[in-house]
């Protein structure tokens, strides 16, 4: 097992300059110029913290790497599979032992599968700790422990429960108030189910390393996740596939959003909550979370036509509105998705020279971005394919 990272330091050097992650113009737009404005409304603020050097080390490929050509995704910052089986390890220790979280199942075949540790090794490069990384790796699996549960059919979720489910799930985040009586009734509802009690453990380790922020953040993207959950659970009970442009609409509540958010909390810094809800801030957000998403659709497609449940997914939604092939409407996702990418790095290559937490902080979401797209690639053959 691999000793865990201390702070600020890897077996690899500094992460790169923004303006070296980051392609695209680096003029000022709009938006920038209203954060340059709320910026100078700071000027009486403390300058921000010196950051430490973020760790980080050369990307080594998975060796099952197998790419969707003509898909683009810059390369993920580092790769590391020693650190990623030792997450791994922790994290079955923490389903098996904490929280139960598949009681029937042989979860730990099933979660090395899975393989969150090299997800989170992928997209946090920066995380300081083994702890941050493990808090990110915990909110992943419970995250799809509720999905899994609550949403797939193959774990008894059904979509005409899912948006009563999903509402006592958040609070497993987002905890109730009200009488003692009612409040314990609660809390033993939380802790009768494996989904619910991976949440509430996940987040309470989250707690230990972000601030009442970065946890209100958190709960707000999770919440729209579920929003996004429910409007797939009415599409799916209604056997209807949406036009595009509300597929999208839907996908990017829908979407790895809260994956991507928490990127400061686990590289142990704070974007404070007024520079995060700038609207250039937030349209970085929705971007970089929507090409991971998409990413998603794309890697996936087969597996979700394989089973054979009624499903949507940009490739199915263009094929129907545009009355093309299945094959057709893939190239034209992949176009929908690289075009987003174009849009994310030039909103990113703006907001870098803003402010250096802001810099930080998007570089935190384009790692998450090609970290992700280097998680699905590495599962190719294994759970995704490269064609429809
Ligand atoms: C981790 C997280 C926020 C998961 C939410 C689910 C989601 C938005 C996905 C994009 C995953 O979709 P799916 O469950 O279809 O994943 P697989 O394709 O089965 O890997």
């Amino acid at each position: 097992m691999k000793a865990p990272i201390p702070a600020g330091t890897t077996d690899a050097g500094p992460i790169p300059p923004v303006a070296r992650l980051l392609s695209g113009p680096t003029g000022i737009g709009t938006n920038s110029l209203r954060l340059a404005q709320d910026l100078a409304l700071d000027t009486a603020l403390p300058e921000p913290p010196e950051l430490p050097e973020p760790p980080v080390s050369e990307p080594t490929l998975h060796p099952s790497s197998e790419r969707i050509e003509g898909l683009y995704c810059p390369p993920a910052v580092r790769d590391d599979r020693a650190l990623a089986d030792d997450i791994n390890e922790r994290l079955v220790e923490w389903a098996e032992k904490e929280v139960e979280l598949y009681p029937d199942t042989d979860l730990r075949d099933d979660l090395v599968a899975f393989d969150a540790g090299r997800s989170v090794v992928l997209c946090h490069p920066d995380a300081p700790s083994i702890d941050h990384l493990m808090a990110a790796a915990r909110l992943l699996i419970g995250e799809n422990a509720v999905d899994d549960y609550f949403c797939e059919a193959q774990y008894g979720g059904t979509a005409d429960r899912r948006g009563a489910a999903l509402a006592v799930a958040q609070s497993a985040i987002d905890p109730a108030h009200n009488t003692p009586r009612y409040e314990a009734d609660w809390r033993a509802g939380l802790e009768a189910h494996p989904a619910l009690r991976s949440m509430r453990s996940a987040m309470d380790y989250f707690y230990a390393l972000s601030t009442p922020a970065q946890a209100h953040r958190f709960r707000h993207d999770i919440v729209n996740l579920y929003l996004g959950y429910n409007a797939e659970g009415d599409c799916i009970n209604q056997r209807r596939t949406p036009s595009a442009w509300e597929y999208l609409v839907q996908r990017q509540f829908n979407s790895f959003r809260p994956c991507l958010t928490l990127t400061d909390s686990v590289g142990g810094y704070e974007l404070p909550a007024h520079l995060f809800a700038e609207p250039a801030v937030q349209r970085a957000v929705a971007l970089s979370s929507n090409v991971a998403t998409l990413c998603n659709d794309l890697y996936s497609l087969r597996k979700e036509q394989a089973s054979g449940r009624f499903h949507y997914s940009l490739p199915t939604v263009i094929a129907a509105e545009e009355d093309c092939s299945i094959d057709e409407a893939f190239q034209k996702a992949i176009e929908v998705h690289n075009e987003i990418v174009h849009l994310f790095e030039e909103q990113a290559a703006e907001l870098a020279t803003m402010n250096p937490l802001v810099a930080r902080f998007v570089t935190g979401l384009h790692n998450w971005m090609t970290g992700n797209h280097e998680w699905h690639a590495g599962n190719v053959g294994t759970r995704y394919a490269t064609s429809p």
